[in-house]
């Protein structure tokens, strides 16, 4: 089966509309996480939502989200929520989506305590810093034993290494974000999107 492809950090319609006609299958949008350049609110994720295909299933990523947060996203349409940093047991219950925890390079130590968590469906690991555009060493993921959960790779992909990546990890799903943006930094890039969707699929 081919590997299956998450942009994230889309802002505008047309991010949804490209993302759609490239025919990604999962699409992430950051928010109430301010420090991100892609930012956006909830009333903002609904109108992008509204214009993804229903074929793209929509992740609400965040950081350690409170336990308001995290309502907010069981209310807000999103069919997941991608959590970086900590989950606190009052997120935890509050969660109605399934969750998709994202581990940082430097964290990965911390997988075994989400193995035997029933809301937990998938994992991304991702660079020290997330959506930086920043890569690191696939290697450190070889120990990690599949257990049937989403296994997401992300961390500074492109459509120039994403094939290198999916040959060298068997990814379930390859996940950027800075890689298909315009060059000025500010917004997605239709072709780019284009090109990491068929040079993922290529392998
Ligand atoms: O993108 C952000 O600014 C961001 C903010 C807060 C939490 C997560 C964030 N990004 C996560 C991602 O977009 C991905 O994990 C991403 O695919 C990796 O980013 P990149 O290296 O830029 O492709």
């Amino acid at each position: 089966m081919s590997v299956k492809v998450k942009i994230c950090g889309l802002t505008s319609v047309e991010d949804a509309k490209n993302v759609s006609e490239a025919g990604a299958e999962f699409a992430g949008m950051v928010v109430f996480f301010p420090k991100s350049k892609r930012n956006i609110s909830l009333e903002k994720a609904a109108e992008i939502m509204a214009a993804l295909s229903d074929n793209v299933k929509t992740c609400a990523v965040t950081v350690s989200p409170s336990k308001e947060q995290v309502r907010q996203i069981n209310d807000a349409g999103f069919d997941y929520i991608q959590i970086h940093g900590r989950i606190d047991d009052d997120a935890y219950s509050a969660a109605e989506l399934p969750i998709i925890k994202a581990f940082n390079v430097t964290d990965i130590a911390e997988l075994d305590r989400y193995k035997s968590s029933e809301k937990v469906c998938g994992y991304v690991f991702d660079a020290a810093e997330y959506g930086s555009g920043k890569s690191f060493d696939w290697s450190l993921l070889d120990s990690i034993k599949r257990d049937g959960r989403m296994f997401i790779l992300a961390g500074g992909l492109s459509p120039e290494n994403v094939s290198e990546a999916v040959r060298r990890v068997h990814p379930d799903c390859v996940d950027v974000s800075s890689g298909v943006e315009n060059d000025s930094g500010s917004g997605k890039n239709r072709q780019k999107i284009f090109s990491f969707v068929e040079n993922a699929r290529s392998v």
